[in-house]
């Protein structure tokens, strides 16, 4: 310890008449008195020839029996951070025991060593040029993928430059909480945007029950419980968004993230930054704190890739390796991150001619259709044709605040319709008969001009076929308005049970 550490200063008059050998420099180290020698209470010290102050003998003699150095080492040992020294050459002549623990070496492997050799980008090595102080927050170190805040002080005696010591913060786990923390308020970032739709499907619940839609919910259902990948096939608008939304809340995964990339709508150039994100600075144009990818954003949870089959071939391989490996490659981060994702994928197109074409990899098609799940279209769905308009007349009845019917002559037209748009169809055509109603029945004008043409056409059918249109119409009419009870229905329409039962077979009136 130096005696200018410690001293407070001031002039000292000079009339004291102090003895020359109780006069020392000031930038002495206290070791370097000899206590025996002295007389007096006090030891005087100066600069530039003029006294400047005075220590008691006791307290200089106190240090001097404490021994700080023979305490330095304990002491450097029981603090957190990682300290070493290096001289002016760079080799190391002192490492504290965190440094090593930190860096996870021996110390034996460091003392006597040259920085250059161990960490060859080590910021220290600077130093020994610039003679300057470094200080770096969150400092990554390539080697141990660790996170330091560090600083880094050039060492001088008597202004001649010594080397450098290095005293550092292991911030890695921080870091690592910090980054947990951006990916999950990205998560709800995400969520967020989708709120409005969630608060929908919540409230419109999944409808069908139609044979071949029960059929595949219930192998959805078994599916859900395993982490296997599953490709959605199905025609735009049949609910391949909500069957995917299904498998995950009914897998172990429900309370982690389900995460939703449309493949179609993403440009090419964004789509891998999309998927597997980026690092900070790693090209022009990046963002400065990075990105986080959709995969990460999913981890531990489900991630849907809708339209796959948009997906561009260069793409389609990187997709594939991380579905083999579980790993991501963000870009500008060389090494990989694992990542726990179940993977849905959905599209509308043939992938197997895709495949044929010679546009769609078979390896990812074998990958991605472990399990396929195929939605039949609306058109196929005839009962649960009516199931829909009741269950969107219910809920578009209450966001708009209506109480409205549909009348028959509607209510037939939307059944014979082909729907080509299938659900989401449907869907928007209910939402827009009930805006543009008034009163409290929805009839065939008040429907989509489609529905209207399709009535006009009716002017060139065939008598007979006409005739059997009506009498469906009018079966349909009597069931639906007496509650589908077909006891009732025989006896207002003067025909026999059997006979009713013969005609709904004959126009696949499909009964709730
Ligand atoms: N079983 C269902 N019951 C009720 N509504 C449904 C059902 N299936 C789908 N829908 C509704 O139909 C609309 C279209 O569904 P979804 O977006 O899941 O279809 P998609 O097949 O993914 O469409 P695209 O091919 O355009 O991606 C949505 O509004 C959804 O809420």
């Amino acid at each position: 310890m130096k005696i200018s550490d410690i001293i407070k200063k001031s002039t000292i008059s000079s009339n004291l008449n102090i003895k020359s050998n109780l006069i020392f420099p000031l930038d002495i180290n206290i070791d370097q008195i000899d206590i025996n020698e002295i007389e007096g209470e006090f030891i005087y010290f100066e600069d530039n020839k003029k006294i400047i102050g005075n220590i008691s003998k006791n307290l200089i003699a106190y240090l001097q029996n404490k021994k700080i150095h023979n305490f330095f080492p304990d002491i450097m040992d029981k603090i957190k951070e990682g300290i070493i020294a290096i001289d002016e050459n760079g080799k190391i002549f002192y490492a504290n025991k965190n440094y090593s623990k930190i860096l996870g070496i021996p110390l034996y492997h460091i003392i006597g060593k040259y920085i250059q050799d161990i960490e060859k980008e080590a910021s220290i090595i600077k130093v020994l040029s610039t003679h300057k102080e470094i200080f770096k927050k969150n400092n990554y170190i390539k080697s141990l993928n660790k996170y330091v805040d560090v600083k880094i002080l050039p060492l001088f005696i008597k202004n001649e430059f010594k080397g450098a010591i290095s005293i550092f913060n292991d911030i890695t786990e921080i870091t690592n909480l910090n980054k947990e923390v951006i990916r999950i308020s990205s998560v709800a970032e995400e969520y967020n945007q989708k709120l409005e739709l969630i608060k929908e499907l919540k409230n419109s619940k999944i409808v069908g029950e139609d044979p071949k839609y029960l059929e595949l919910i219930t192998k959805a259902l078994i599916v859900s419980k395993t982490d296997v990948t599953v490709l959605i096939l199905g025609e735009n608008g049949v609910g391949k968004d909500v069957l995917s939304n299904f498998i995950h809340n009914n897998s172990k995964r429900a309370s982690k993230p389900f995460i939703t990339l449309n493949c179609a709508t993403i440009p090419e150039s964004l789509i891998e930054s999309e998927l597997f994100g980026y690092e900070g600075g790693s090209f022009t144009g990046a963002k400065q704190k990075g990105k986080i990818g959709k995969f990460q954003l999913a981890d531990q949870g489900t991630i849907f890739l809708d339209e796959i089959g948009d997906m561009s071939f260069a793409m389609q391989a990187k997709l594939l390796r991380t579905l083999e490996t579980g790993e991501i490659e963000k870009i500008g981060n060389e090494s990989n991150i694992k990542v726990d994702v179940r993977v849905i994928a959905a599209t509308n197109q043939n992938l197997e001619k895709k495949i044929e074409e010679g546009s769609f990899r078979e390896d990812l098609y074998y990958r991605l259709s472990i399990i396929t799940l195929e939605i039949p279209p609306l058109r196929e769905r005839n009962h649960d044709i009516i199931l829909l308009i009741n269950s969107y007349l219910n809920y578009y009845n209450k966001k708009y605040n209506k109480n409205l019917n549909i009348s028959t002559k509607a209510y037939s037209a939307l059944l014979e319709y082909n729907w080509p748009g299938n659900i989401r169809e449907l869907k928007n055509c209910i939402e827009h008969a009930v805006i543009l109603t008034n009163g409290d029945c929805i009839y065939l004008e008040n429907l989509p001009k489609k529905f209207q043409n399709k009535a006009l056409e009716d002017k060139f059918v065939t008598l007979e076929e006409l005739l059997n249109k009506k009498e469906k119409e009018i079966l349909l009419n009597s069931l639906i308005s007496n509650n589908w009870n077909k006891e009732k229905v025989a006896k207002i329409l003067g025909i026999g049970q059997r006979t009713l039962y013969r005609k709904i077979k004959k126009y696949e009136i499909k009964l709730p």
